[in-house]
């Protein structure tokens, strides 16, 4: 007799706190991917730049190949994790140096540890807000050309960095592909994040009436924050369900964030607000391209 489908997948988002060192970093995600696992998870998610602190002055030396023939010690810790814990694996970021280009590139991978699918950020995260954030990831890094979705058996889950949440353009490709949420390894700050975060999820969730979810570093100590100039990470890792609920969510701690993502929502929402029928491309060709 054929299984039945499942309708719901259980997510965990590891906020996890990044260090300076490397190793320590690989083996604080690999205690908590295991133990998500062994809590029940499907999918787990890492936060963006887990293995590095997050600034451009840092990239270069935490860089590591991840594809062909000798992938990082990054790529192999996640593989084993994401085998070991028997889990869809969204491996937060890491700076990957295929050649001489740098970029800030998520590998996802699946429950027997191959790597599915790898994405570069796509919109790099170039701001300026006077005496509160300024940030040029675009000085060291380059930009992705791909967009990216991966498979599982629940359905195909579209994959975005954290600046990439702004672009409500790819949420919108993913979920006209068919994927039932969107996953953004992500690290806004304490200037954009409490304006922002929250706001630009529930806005991908209800364009789309799909799930969205995002995995923030912990926020650093406070006098790293003021001494070091360590990145002051907002937090806040999140599931938003498909009207824009917030499912699941918490502060800046050091914590994992669990939700179910029950397909039984998002086709509700998607029967009683029938907008995938209704759109108008008549009226906005450019919208439908290539799609
Ligand atoms: N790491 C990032 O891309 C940060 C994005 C951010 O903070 C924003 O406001 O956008």
């Amino acid at each position: 007799m054929a299984s039945a489908v499942r309708k719901a997948l259980n997510i965990a988002l590891v906020q996890m706190k990044v260090t300076a060192n490397k190793a320590t970093n690989l083996q604080v995600a690999r205690e908590k991917v295991l133990a998500a696992g062994q809590n029940g998870a499907d999918v787990v998610v890492l936060p963006e730049c887990f293995n590095s602190p997050y600034g451009v002055q840092h990239f270069e030396q935490y860089a590591e190949p991840i594809e062909g023939t000798a992938p990082g010690e990054s790529i192999r810790a996640l593989s084993a994790m994401a085998k070991d814990a028997q889990v869809y694996l969204v491996g937060g970021t890491i700076p990957e140096v295929p050649q001489r280009q740098l970029y800030n590139t998520c590998p996802i991978f699946n429950r027997a540890g191959h790597l599915l699918a790898t994405h570069r950020k796509v919109h790099l995260f170039d701001i300026d807000v006077p005496g509160k954030m300024t940030f040029r990831e675009s000085s060291v890094l380059h930009a992705g050309n791909h967009l990216t979705q991966f498979t599982t058996e629940w359905g195909p889950i579209g994959v975005g960095i954290c600046y990439d949440l702004r672009f409500p353009e790819m949420a919108m490709i993913a979920a006209r592909r068919g994927c039932i949420a969107m996953i953004y390894p992500a690290a806004f700050n304490i200037t954009t994040g409490p304006v922002f975060f929250e706001l630009l999820q529930r806005a991908r969730a209800v364009d789309n009436l799909f799930f969205v979810a995002t995995c923030s570093p912990a926020r650093a100590d406070p006098e790293a924050i003021r001494n070091e100039g360590v990145y002051p990470a907002w937090g806040h890792s999140s599931v938003v369900g498909p009207v824009g609920e917030v499912i699941a969510t918490c502060d800046h701690e050091d914590t994992t964030v669990v939700a179910q993502l029950d397909l039984d929502r998002l086709d509700e929402a998607r029967r009683f607000y029938p907008i995938y029928q209704q759109r108008r491309f008549d009226l906005y060709p450019d919208v439908a391209q290539g799609l």
